[in-house]
């Protein structure tokens, strides 16, 4: 995925960025609280137009199809679990929002149920589903749009560190099983070291191109210093 010269405009607000996310990596996407990181994710999702420059996926221009003919998939902190949904409705909606399900999409549906560890549960509403179990719902969700690029906005932010632990080492393995790219906002250095093969730091207006994770943080820039304090 390329941002070509992207400029984005709120306001006083302002961001740049000219850079690429490598297709099959996890790149985890940091800054401080209020550098741009949801933003930018919008702009990728097509929620947000930006000021100038395009969106690339593949050398297509998607700088103007709208969020849902784009070739990705978001998940948002809040998960956006319908209440009165069944987990299994919830995630059937990934494959169909009319839930008309076939045998044979109910069948994909259940396997992934299954691939997150929630087999036997599809039948609860999402308020009688652990934290961790809501989030497991909502990756399933998007694992079965079965979009090429899946886009994450802190989605297991709420989960205390063990459940988050989980949850990340779950969205590796299900990413490489299915070969997905992954950009993923995370507040935490210990969550980019633990999943991210390249990391984008925000910071003055600018996203920086990714780099390798591990090499950034043995030799942070000034920015990511000035972050970490
Ligand atoms: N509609 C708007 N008009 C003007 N400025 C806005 C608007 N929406 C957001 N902003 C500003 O845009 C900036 C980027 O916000 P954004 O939510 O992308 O930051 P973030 O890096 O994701 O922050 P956090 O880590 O706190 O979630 C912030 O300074 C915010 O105040």
């Amino acid at each position: 995925m390329r941002l070509d010269g992207i400029e984005i405009v709120m306001g006083d607000f302002h961001l740049d960025a000219d850079l690429g996310f490598r297709r099959g990596a996890i790149t985890a996407l940091m800054g401080a609280s209020g550098s741009g990181k949801s933003t930018l994710l919008s702009v990728i999702a097509g929620f947000l137009a930006p000021a100038s420059g395009r969106v690339l996926v593949e050398g297509q221009d998607i700088t103007d199809l709208p969020p849902g003919a784009r070739p990705l998939s978001i998940l948002f902190q809040d998960q956006n679990l319908f209440p009165h949904l069944s987990v299994a409705q919830n995630v059937g909606l990934g494959l169909r929002p009319d839930l008309r399900l076939s045998a044979d999409q109910r069948a994909r549906r259940d396997a992934v149920l299954d691939r997150v560890g929630l087999a036997g549960l599809g039948d609860r509403l999402p308020r009688d589903l652990s934290g961790g179990q809501q989030g497991r719902a909502a990756l399933a969700r998007a694992l079965l749009r079965d979009r090429p690029w899946l886009l994450l906005d802190e989605p297991f932010s709420a989960l205390g560190p063990a459940l988050r632990r989980e949850m990340l080492d779950l969205l590796r393995e299900t990413a490489a099983e299915r070969g997905l790219s992954v950009v993923m906002v995370t507040h935490d250095p210990s969550d980019a070291r633990a999943v991210a093969d390249e990391t984008c730091v925000i910071a003055e207006g600018r996203a920086a191109p990714p780099v390798p994770t591990a090499e950034l943080f043995a030799n942070p820039t000034p920015a990511l210093r000035a972050y970490l304090g």
